[in-house]
This record gives C-alpha cells, sequence and structure tokens, in this order.
C-alpha cells in the first residue's frame, strides 16, 4: 500500500481521488509520496523511499528541487489550477489600490458609535478619495498562467497593458489580448506605468528584481503590486520609495516582518489561491499527476524532471529510472537489460536541465537482479519496479 502524507491540509475532492490502494500517513519520513501547499520543505529530510511530491499550486520556491532530483523524486506541481483565484484577488489589490479603500474602512470603524456617522461620512470622504483605473496604463511582468489573466482582465477594465515576459510560452502568447502592448524592455514598463504588477516565480534570477534602480525609473505616485513572491521586492528600496512619494502603495499577498509594519502597505494574508474553487482544482491535479507516476511511472507537470508519457502499461514489466543526463547512459541501461536477457518491448527516454528520465516497457517480469543492475550503473539516482 502507497503511503501519502500531506503537509498542508489538501481539499477534500482531490484526497477522494485516492483509492484503496493508498494509506494516509501523518508522518512525512514514513510517506511514499507527499502532498504541500506552502509549507516549507527544505527543512525537512528527504525519505529514502519518498517517490515523488506534489505541490498543490504554483510556485515551488519551497520544495528544494535539486536535492529532490539528486534523490529521485520527481517534483511536480499544477499549472493553472490557482490562476483564476490569484487574477481575481489581483483584481482586488487594484481597486483597493485606486482609492484607499482600508483607509476608509478602518476610519468608519473609528467612527461608527458616533449618532451622526452618516454626517461624518460624507465630511470625511475625501481624505479616501483617489482615481479610475480605467485609461491608465498597468505593467504587467511574467505573462504565464496568472499574468495572461491578469493582463486579458485589465484590458477589459479599460486600462493600456503593457506586458514583459522575455520567456513566454506558445500557449500564454496565443491567450494573449491581441490589446496588450508587447513590451521588450522592462525599463518601459517602469518608466510607463501607473500600475505594476510582478507574475514571475521566485528563483535566483528574479530575486529583489524591484529594486533600488527599478524604483527610480517608476513614475511618481505609482501603485506596485506583488501577489507573487515577497523576495521579489527589495523591502529597504520599497521602503524609501514610499518614503519618497515614488511609491503611493504596495499591494502585496505577502507580507513579512518588514512590509507588514510599512506605511502604504496594504498587506493581504496570502488569499490569492485561498478559493474553493482554487484549492479543489489544485487537490485534484495534485491528486491525479501523482497517482499516473506511482501507477503508471507517467511524468506530467513536474519541475525537476521530464514529462514522460507511456500510458498504461500493457506489457510484461514496466521499470522506470531517474537519472542524470550524461553520455551514454541508454547505452548502458539497455546494455543491463541485454545482459539479463530481457526484451525491450517499448521505451522512452527525456531530459530536462541535468536529470533524465528513462521508462522501459519489457517482455517479462521485472526481476530485482535487473533494478540491482540498473541501479548500479554510475549517474542512476532512482530504480522503480512499477509492473
Ligand atoms: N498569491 C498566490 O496565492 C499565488 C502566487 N503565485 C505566484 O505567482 C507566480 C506565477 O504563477 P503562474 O503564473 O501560475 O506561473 P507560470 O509559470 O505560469 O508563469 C510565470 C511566468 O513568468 C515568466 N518569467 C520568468 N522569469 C521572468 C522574468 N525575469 N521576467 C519576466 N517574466 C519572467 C515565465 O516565462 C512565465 O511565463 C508563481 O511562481 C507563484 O510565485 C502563484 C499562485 C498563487
Ligand atoms: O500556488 C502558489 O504559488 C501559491 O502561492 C498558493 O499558495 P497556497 O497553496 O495558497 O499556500
Amino acid at each position: 500500500m502507497m503511503k501519502i502524507s500531506c503537509l498542508n491540509p489538501i481539499a477534500a475532492v482531490g484526497m477522494q481521488l485516492f483509492t484503496d490502494a493508498y494509506e494516509k500517513v501523518d508522518d512525512f519520513a514514513a510517506s511514499d509520496a507527499a502532498l504541500v501547499r506552502s509549507a516549507s520543505v527544505h527543512e525537512l529530510e528527504l525519505p529514502d523511499q519518498l517517490l515523488a511530491i506534489a505541490r498543490a499550486g504554483a510556485g515551488v520556491n519551497n520544495i528544494p528541487l535539486d536535492k529532490c532530483a539528486e534523490k529521485g523524486i520527481v517534483v511536480f506541481n499544477t499549472p493553472g489550477a490557482n490562476a483564476n483565484g490569484v487574477k481575481e484577488a489581483v483584481l482586488a489589490g487594484l481597486f483597493l489600490g485606486a482609492r484607499d479603500i482600508v483607509g476608509g474602512v478602518n476610519w468608519v470603524q473609528t467612527v461608527k458609535e458616533d449618532p451622526n456617522v452618516a454626517k461624518l461620512v460624507e465630511k470625511g470622504k475625501k481624505q479616501f478619495a483617489g482615481t479610475e483605473i480605467m485609461g491608465k496604463k498597468i505593467g504587467v511582468i511574467g505573462l504565464g498562467a496568472i499574468g495572461v489573466l491578469v493582463a486579458n482582465a485589465c484590458v477589459a477594465l479599460g486600462m493600456e497593458v503593457y506586458g514583459y515576459d522575455p520567456f513566454i510560452s506558445v500557449d500564454a502568447a496565443w491567450n494573449l489580448s491581441k490589446d496588450i502592448k508587447h513590451i521588450a524592455n522592462v525599463e518601459d514598463i517602469y518608466t510607463n506605468c501607473d500600475y505594476i504588477t510582478v507574475h514571475v516565480p521566485l528563483m535566483d534570477s528574479t530575486k529583489k528584481m524591484i529594486n533600488a534602480d527599478a524604483f527610480a525609473k517608476m513614475k511618481d505616485g505609482v501603485i506596485v503590486l506583488n501577489f507573487a513572491r515577497d523576495l521579489l521586492v527589495d523591502d529597504d528600496a520599497l521602503e524609501a520609495a514610499i518614503a519618497a512619494g515614488k511609491v503611493r502603495k504596495y499591494i502585496t499577498d505577502f507580507p513579512n516582518a518588514k512590509t507588514a509594519q510599512m506605511n502604504g502597505v496594504v498587506a493581504i494574508p496570502h488569499l490569492g489561491a485561498s478559493t474553493e474553487e482554487s484549492e479543489d482544482n489544485c487537490a485534484v491535479m495534485a491528486v491525479k499527476e501523482l497517482r499516473d507516476y506511482l501507477e503508471n511511472g507517467n511524468i506530467t507537470h513536474s519541475v525537476n524532471y521530464p514529462a514522460c508519457d507511456m500510458g498504461i502499461c500493457k506489457a510484461a514489466g514496466r521499470i522506470t529510472i531517474c537519472h542524470k543526463n550524461i553520455p551514454n547512459m541508454l547505452g548502458q541501461l539497455t546494455g543491463a537489460c541485454a545482459a539479463e536477457g530481457i526484451n525491450i518491448e517499448d521505451m522512452t527516454n527525456k531530459s530536462k536541465g541535468d536529470w533524465a528520465y528513462t521508462m522501459m516497457d519489457i517482455g517479462s517480469e521485472v526481476s530485482e537482479a535487473l533494478v540491482e543492475k540498473l541501479a548500479a550503473i554510475n549517474g542512476v539516482v532512482k530504480v522503480r519496479k512499477v509492473k
């Protein structure tokens, strides 16, 4: 029986997809596969028997991807499954930025006991007035699942939309409204836009991408939205930019010890994906990915191993191998089969960066001897008898 642990609560509609062949356990150390949302896996010891981790969500900066790859642990995420939830939260953020709705709502609480509250409201409201969104320029940095939805929604709101993503996927490009201005140099977003919203993953290359240089180029009174990850923004530079009046408001779904205390910051408690729909979508997609990997060895939406799909095994046996993407691996893998007198009926080999994955359907049952031979090859990190 496969043991599954959850490092965060995962929506029931997903968990129900596990059959009787699975057992839910509390102990990560005892699990064959794990599901996670935002909990950090970095500090956890990765157990030897762990085959896969599925992130029910998009961002995988809470998972040690390289460490997992080295142990043959395939990490999945659920691209796009919570994108609409985040888009709607970003739209809420836009409206919270345009007028001081948060300040106004908080102020009403301070005068709510006054019998003249209705009159006070009319007198006091001007301090919370703002601007309209229609006709303003917004720059969307990162045009993936979320960025595309945000950009298109902003077009529908009557905004002038600038989109920047040097690595945009073909799918995302197809889905982008033709009214969006394609920006080749992110500086054009900084210098032109009234609103800037960031939708890129947190990686070494994007850490603190919104820094003092970026703020310096922005228009005075710009509103910056960050529904991606706190570390994309340099907090010290942000504080200075707010103090200087450069940034009118910073709307973030990722408050931290510094930004939560800053004036001019609207701090939302990471609600982007916290909708029933997003939670259900992510859980269902994550559990389906895990099951297909555990039961068939197929990989869909992995972030550290290549996509690889041979459907359901119709041969006598199926064996899968996680290995380094280095020369002569295939020769050695097939050689090991030949040495055992095994006929390979079908096979697939794919690579992604430093790592590769091979699936072999063979004409006989997978023997222990074959597993041992394959596992002994230099560069092989995990061998699994799937059938
Ligand atoms: N607030 C929340 O609850 C949520 C936040 N997120 C965050 O949003 C991020 C984006 O999510 P998705 O759109 O689903 O991911 P995605 O992978 O579909 O899109 C990310 C896009 O960023 C682009 N990109 C990468 N580096 C870039 C750079 N330097 N400049 C411009 N573009 C760059 C990529 O080409 C890709 O198109 C996630 O990585 C996560 O950190 C995601 C879901 C929920
Ligand atoms: O999917 C993401 O990247 C998110 O940030 C959502 O996080 P959550 O699943 O709500 O803890």
